[in-house]
């Protein structure tokens, strides 16, 4: 908790930093600001990652950042560990400060052995005593310093969260580790909770891929080229050392002359750095890369993963693809490497070609030439005035290194704010929300004119698509190839939106909680995913909170007729079961897993969809093409379990409405309804009989499947 002064501090600095630097740029939120860093003035946007120049409106947008969000977020990453950040932060700006007293203290070691030798009574029992206290002193204010560094760095007594079980062994590294678990938890949590439709949005994915660079830069500083946040402590370490030093240099030049000439050795120093910032073109070499650029990186890049997913190997082999696959990359790598140079030709400037490290060397040592001619100029001054100038240059150099990576951190940092205010676009707001109420007797559902176009695509994929089903009805939804099954399941799954009303137990599905709609409900996707992972979990993901349960798994694999596959198994439900494509490794040796038929796959869908479906809170029950890899007996077997599911144990009503896509018509027709889809949308309705009586396309289809 932030005491209420640095609160109020706070929000006063927010407030006058955010009124100083909005005034000339018109954005609201982190997500403006992080969109307006990514347009060019060309119209062109920024792909992920691309650094941004250092022009005026990013400057002014970049201060727009730390007013609105890089407060909040440092302040978050201070209370994880308050004392231990206040100490961390402390001992780095003190020993910044130690380079400069340790140069102090050598001149004066240096000076006290001058006056020794030249003082005219020099004798070896003085020279023995001086070595004795003077240089026995400075190794004991050297050792005291290493047991200041030791000290912050074991610093280990304050206690860390439980949560943050990871082995420990400096102060740093547990303030860092605690920030990074923090970034990343939070990283991860906004991918979790957004929904495809969201996920889809080309502007969500770039802000999520920067976002990503934020939190991949708490893995280790400068990894990526990026600096964490936290590494912003360098800027302070970086000015104070040079603070400290150019305090010494003005000590030991007095006098106006001496003045000039420290200004023109600063400026000598100083210099090179500027020529580095002038020569940075208006546009920095990674910031645009052209449509073409970017669509050959892209390409050598799933070339690359062409080749080394073995996943695909099987396919790349039979079909030849390797030599396509060469062909492909070099043409798309040659690109890649033709823009990589052309932009190295712009950078190379004539001033990056011209060596003034000679003659700067030759600037800065006037003023050592002046403090030669002074009496008072000492050989300890003169060492002390070398090494001083020497570590202002370097640390200048690492200061304009450093800022220039902070000022692309800060944009990823906008990136990171904004994503955490990414709201799903399947949630309804808070006055909408409704809490789904499920029907004992099977969910009601009402279809009115739904349409649906997938992104990017000309033409809808679902089109006014109309009907009505009963509690407790079962639906098949047939129909050929393209026709817009699957995605009438998407829809009505409510795993992407769509125009019109589709109204279920008399509410409108907008209103319901995605996360709580799907509590009510299960099924089977027509591309189900094979986890890399075991049994167990393949099949209790479906009900993870039952996942422990021996006995619930087992009876799950029951009902989806899997009982022999898995006893056929080597390790049981532990069996790890192999993934195309997915090697799983455990220290330097791969795991043995275990493959499995297309069938057998499928049998443990339908046992990760039952874990669920024998829920009673569960009253509406989806399966797209359940069956397909299934042989005719089990296909059978499965269609009564089903019906056997949907149904109470003991009265035998309905109790779930059952939603089945299928080509199997045979199976089809033991439905209550069936719905004929044809180019996306619903064209006959009814029930098996009524349909071959009419005698349109469902009857022909069925004619022809027998
Ligand atoms: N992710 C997608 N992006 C763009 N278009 C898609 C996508 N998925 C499906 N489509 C298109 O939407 C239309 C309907 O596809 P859908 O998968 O719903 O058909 P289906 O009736 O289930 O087909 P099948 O019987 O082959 O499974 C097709 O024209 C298909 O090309």
């Amino acid at each position: 908790m932030l005491a209420p002064e640095l609160r109020v501090m706070r929000r006063l600095l927010k407030s006058s930093l955010f009124r100083l630097t909005s005034k000339s740029v018109p954005v609201n939120s982190a997500y403006e600001v992080w969109s307006a860093s990514r347009s060019l003035p060309t119209g062109e946007i920024l792909v992920p990652g691309a650094h941004r120049t250092v022009s005026l409106l990013n400057i002014r947008l970049a201060a727009i950042i730390v007013s609105t969000c890089a407060f909040d977020f440092f302040s978050h990453i201070w209370s994880l560990h308050p004392l231990r950040t206040t100490l961390m932060l402390s001992l780095n700006v003190v020993r910044s400060v130690l380079p400069a007293f340790r140069g102090y203290s050598q001149a004066l070691i240096i000076d006290q052995l001058q006056q020794l030798v030249t003082s005219g009574d020099f004798t070896w029992s003085r020279l023995i005593n001086f070595l004795m206290t003077d240089v026995a002193r400075e190794v004991g204010r050297r050792i005291l310093e290493g047991v200041l560094e030791t000290y912050a760095s074991v610093f280990t007594t304050i206690s860390t969260p439980a949560y943050m079980n990871l082995c420990r062994t400096s102060n740093e590294t547990i303030v860092m580790d605690s920030a990074k678990f923090f970034v990343e938890y939070a990283q991860l949590e906004h991918r979790v909770r957004l929904d495809i439709p969201t996920l889809q949005d080309p502007q969500i994915r770039d802000l999520l891929a920067e976002s990503d660079l934020f939190a991949r830069s708490f893995s280790g500083s400068g990894s990526f080229g990026l600096l964490s946040p936290l590494d912003c402590i360098h800027i302070i370490s970086l000015a104070t050392e040079i603070f400290s030093h150019l305090l010494l240099i003005l000590s030991l030049t007095g006098g106006p002359v001496h003045f000039w000439v420290l200004l023109l050795s600063l400026f000598s120093v100083t210099l090179p750095i500027l020529l580095t910032w002038i020569r940075c073109p208006e546009v920095h070499s990674d910031d645009t890369f052209t449509p073409r650029e970017a669509r050959a990186a892209d390409r050598q890049e799933k070339m690359r993963n062409l080749a080394y997913d073995e996943g695909h190997r099987p396919e790349i082999e039979l079909f030849g693809l390797g030599d396509w696959i060469l062909k492909t990359w070099a043409s798309a790598r040659k690109v890649v490497l033709d823009s990589e140079h052309s932009r190295q030709l712009q950078e190379s400037s004539i001033l990056s070609n011209l060596n003034f490290s000679d003659f700067f060397f030759a600037v800065q040592n006037i003023p050592l030439v002046l403090l030669l001619q002074t009496s008072s100029a000492s050989l300890g001054s003169l060492t002390l005035y070398r090494s001083s100038i020497q570590s202002v240059i370097l640390a200048s150099k690492g200061l304009v290194a450093t800022c220039r990576m902070v000022f692309q951190g800060i944009f990823l940092m906008s990136a990171f704010c904004a994503a955490k205010d990414v709201k799903p676009q399947l949630q309804p707001t808070e006055e909408d929300a409704v809490c789904y109420q499920p029907c004992p007797e099977g969910a009601r559902i009402e279809a009115r004119g739904l349409s649906y176009t997938y992104p990017g695509c000309p033409e809808p994929a679902l089109k006014n698509v109309n009907f009505s089903l009963r509690s407790g009805e079962t639906l098949a939804i047939v129909g050929h190839n393209g026709s817009g099954k699957s995605t009438l399941a998407k829809v009505l799954l409510r795993i992407v939106d769509c125009e019109g009303d589709l109204i279920v137990n008399g509410t409108s599905i907008r209103r319901y909680d995605p996360f709580d709609f799907h509590q009510h409900m299960s099924g089977v996707f027509q591309n189900f995913s094979k986890f890399n992972s075991t049994v167990r979990e393949n099949v209790g993901f479906g009900r993870v909170e039952k996942m422990s349960s021996r006995t619930t798994i087992e009876s799950a694999i029951q009902l989806a007729e899997a009982q022999s596959l898995l006893n056929s198994l080597p390790y049981g439900l532990r069996t790890v079961l192999e993934t195309p494509g997915f090697m799983q490794y455990t220290g330097c040796s791969p795991v043995r897993q275990h493959g499995l038929s297309g069938g057998e796959w499928q049998r443990l869908s339908l046992a990760r969809a039952f874990m669920r479906a024998n829920e009673p809170q569960v009253d509406l029950l989806l399966f797209d093409e359940p069956t397909a890899s299934l042989d005719a007996l089990a296909q059978s077997l499965i269609f009564d379990t089903i019906d056997r599911i949907s149904r109470s144990p003991t009265t035998g009503t309905r109790t779930k409405t059952v939603i089945l896509i299928t080509h199997r018509l045979s199976l089809a027709r033991r439905a209550d309804r069936v719905a004929l889809m044809e180019n996306g949308t619903i064209t006959e309705f009814g029930s098996h009989e009524d349909l071959l009586q009419k005698d349109g396309a469902y009857a022909a289809l069925y004619r022809a499947s027998l």
